[in-house]
């Protein structure tokens, strides 16, 4: 292994492994810190599900990854977490990215959450999504890190007693040498913490080569789109074609959507317009969790034999916030991941073998009820979502999709390309 990856939740782990997989390195990526042997692969992926957990755990699962992954030969820690910088002012990017520093005897890194091909960039510090400041888009109403504030510097600052600075564009736009030499001098006026603007691809290509001696990268799956050449330059990994097609898996395959962002809502209504679709309601799951999920059950189980189908929790943010209103933030959505985890398991159980799940707390609930240990990577379904196959037995495909990833025919589309 030459570069140690760790994802702060599931789905965006396999959107870092979709784009390390698409340039060129073999990757696999772990759900937790692997208990066996360690993958034969170029970059292993450690998925955790530490975004939302409070900032002392996330930091110590972080730190237990990154010295599984040093102590397997990995050369360079990359932290992922999600390109619409998804945390709150207690964490979790900025104590985890200082503690995997200190660990790794660093005094300086960056964070790039750009991601042009998905809309998201940033200048002057400032993320943007699509044409929108990050605070102005649906970002604002996350069911669990609303984003409100678009200016990176500010939002990393919270989130650290160090210091955090800017490379700006036009230095960005100057290529490698430049974006380094603006490392070297903002780490020596002490700063710990460099927000990178970029707007495009062939940024993100120079920022890559300029971080190849960087212990340390934090950022979205963007950032790693420059670091497969590093390696391939320091003849550390062959050269490789992408994903290879994965083998197909049979059966009934079925959505679960716990995610409530604006593009997964636009799905669930396309999906939903032509295939059965039944709603969780989160007040029936309160009242009676043991009898909620065994109607869903039995319905899903009659639906799945005319063909694919479709449960969701997704609602808009009027109705989320109702539900959290009335029963806590943190309360709700546990108890939603928990029935939809709860449902893949009994799913798995009828022989369900391909599973499209929307959301990336949602994904690590099913994942991890589904006890599966590691994912191969295969085709790229929409930009940042590929096809996965579960090693062992049973071997579900799986697509883990991003709330804000794909398009609206996308649950069709991954259904189609996992069969
Ligand atoms: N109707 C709802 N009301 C309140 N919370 C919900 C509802 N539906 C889903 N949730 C919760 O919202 C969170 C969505 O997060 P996640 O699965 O990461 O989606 P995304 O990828 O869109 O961020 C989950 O914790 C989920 O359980
Ligand atoms: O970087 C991204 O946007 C994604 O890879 C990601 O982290 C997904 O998070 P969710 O939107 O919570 O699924």
């Amino acid at each position: 292994m030459i570069l140690g990856c760790i994802a702060d939740d599931f789905t965006g782990a396999t959107d870092l492994a979709n784009t390390l997989t698409r340039r060129g390195m073999h990757t696999v990526q772990t759900i937790g810190i692997p208990q066996g042997a360690a993958p034969e692969a170029d970059a292993v992926v450690v998925a955790l599900k530490s975004r939302t957990v409070p900032a002392a755990e996330a930091v110590a699962q972080s730190l237990a990854a990154c010295r599984w992954l040093k102590s397997h030969g990995a050369r360079q820690i990359f932290f992922k977490y999600c390109s619409t910088f998804d945390s709150t002012d207690a964490g979790n990017i900025g104590p985890v990215a200082d503690a995997l520093l200190d660990a790794l005897g660093a005094g300086f890194t960056i964070a790039c959450p750009a991601f042009p091909e998905n809309g998201r960039s940033i200048y002057l510090g400032h993320l943007f999504v699509g044409g929108e400041l990050l605070s102005d888009s649906p970002m604002k109403n996350h069911p669990l890190t609303p984003m409100r504030d678009a200016s990176l510097v500010r939002v990393l600052g919270r989130q650290t007693p160090h210091k955090v600075g800017l490379v700006p564009y036009r230095t960005v736009k100057q290529g490698a040498p430049a974006i380094a030499e603006a490392y070297a001098s903002l780490a020596a006026q002490g700063i710990r913490h460099a927000i990178v603007d970029a707007l495009e691809d062939r940024d993100l290509e120079h920022i890559g080569a300029a971080s190849s001696a960087l212990p340390l990268i934090t950022g979205g799956s963007g950032v790693a789109i420059g670091l497969p050449q590093n390696y391939l330059t320091a003849r550390l990994i062959p050269r490789r074609e992408g994903a290879a097609a994965l083998d197909k898996v049979g059966g009934p395959g079925i959505v679960l959507s716990g995610s409530c962002s604006a593009a997964t809502l636009g799905q669930v209504e396309r999906f939903a317009a032509t295939h059965p679709a039944r709603a969780i309601d989160p007040a029936a799951l309160a009242a009676d969790p043991e009898a909620t999920v065994r109607d869903l059950l039995a319905w899903a189980t009659a639906a799945l034999k005319q063909g694919p189908a479709l449960i969701y929790a997704s609602a808009p943010p009027d109705k989320v916030a109702a539900v959290q209103a009335q029963f806590g933030r943190d309360r709700a959505g546990a108890m939603i991941e928990q029935a939809i985890a709860r449902l893949a398991q009994g799913l798995a159980a009828d022989g369900v073998r391909r599973f499209v799940i929307a959301g990336g707390e949602t994904s690590g609930a099913v994942v991890s009820a589904l006890k599966v240990e590691a994912l191969e990577i295969g085709p790229q379904i929409a930009p940042g979502v590929p096809a996965c196959l579960a090693h062992g037995a049973p071997r579900y495909a799986l697509a883990l999709k991003s709330g804000n990833f794909g398009g609206p025919d996308f649950f069709g589309q991954a259904l189609e390309a996992l069969a």
